[in-house]
């Protein structure tokens, strides 16, 4: 029994447990006698220590592990597409945001924007020459952007723009295992920048539910309006469309 003691003792001076009682126990005259009940409520008392000790570095770990969140934000027409077959996207989106959408666009946070090359020709010169007080140009042209390619060798946007030239997916992963408090990084596109992130796994969709293939309800364009939206506590989301006449 007394090697028991010396094991919990060596135990908590490794974990660094302060257990004078049981120290003081082990050098006195009862522990001889090797009696059971003394002994089993010094190895649970220097067990619960020890399951307390775990239990702290185990929060302490988790805290410091929090990864960063990677959010996706597209456009996308109710059958599923987010572009046309020619790349259409301003023929068919709605432009012009109303306060209440500018104001939910503007609470959503992000420290960091991820863009494919082709998108990033477009969108980074495009939200820099809009006039000033356009509603999300500050947070458009101020967020760092990481900008993936494998054919460019110079960063032609300067500052504020990161070039990633290979290592994509390594790339990714590195940003997202960065503390949370680094805040989330957000996806605008390109297709195929999104269909690559989709495919590694490294969004974490868990609804809605994306089929991958499967049977589509419209096979013809149509253009809808949205009569009402509301999300229920189960996940589900109604969005309800009346065929625009
Ligand atoms: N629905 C929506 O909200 C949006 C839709 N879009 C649509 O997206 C389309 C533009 O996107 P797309 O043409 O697909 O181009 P992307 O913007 O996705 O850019 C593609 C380029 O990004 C680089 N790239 C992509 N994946 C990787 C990877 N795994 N590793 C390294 N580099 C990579 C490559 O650059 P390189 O060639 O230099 O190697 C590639 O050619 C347009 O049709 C547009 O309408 C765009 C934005 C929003
Ligand atoms: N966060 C935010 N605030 C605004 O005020 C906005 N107008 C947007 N727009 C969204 O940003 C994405 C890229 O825009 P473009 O496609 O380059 O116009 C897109 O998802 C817009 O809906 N965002």
């Amino acid at each position: 029994m007394r090697s028991y003691y010396k094991l919990i003792a060596t135990i908590a001076r490794q974990q660094r447990l302060h257990t004078p009682h049981l120290e003081a126990y082990m050098s006195s005259p009862r522990c001889a006698k090797h009696t059971i009940r003394p002994i089993a409520l010094h190895l649970l008392c220097s067990l619960f220590k020890l399951i307390c000790h775990s239990l702290i570095n185990l929060q302490k770990l988790h805290q410091a592990a929090m990864p960063r969140k990677l959010m996706l934000q597209m456009h996308m027409s109710i059958d599923g597409y987010i572009a046309g077959p020619n790349n259409e996207l301003i023929e068919w989106i709605i432009y012009n945001f109303s306060q209440d959408l500018n104001d939910y666009l503007s609470n959503i946070k992000f420290n960091d924007i991820i863009l494919g090359r082709k998108l990033a020709e477009g969108f980074i010169p495009a939200w820099e020459s809009m006039p000033s007080g356009t509603p999300g140009k500050e947070l458009m042209v101020n967020t760092p952007k990481t900008v993936f390619s494998t054919t460019l060798q110079e960063n032609p946007w300067g500052i504020g723009v990161r070039l990633v030239n290979g290592g994509f997916e390594d790339e990714v992963r590195r940003m997202k295992a960065q503390d949370e408090s680094k805040g989330n990084v957000m996806v605008y596109g390109g297709v195929q920048t999104v269909q690559a992130l989709v495919e590694k796994g490294l969004f974490s969709l868990v609804e809605p539910v994306a089929l991958g293939e499967g049977k589509k309800l419209f096979t013809t364009r149509t253009s809808y309006e949205v009569i009402e939206t509301k999300k229920f506590e189960c996940g589900i989301a109604v969005l309800h469309y009346r065929k625009k006449v």
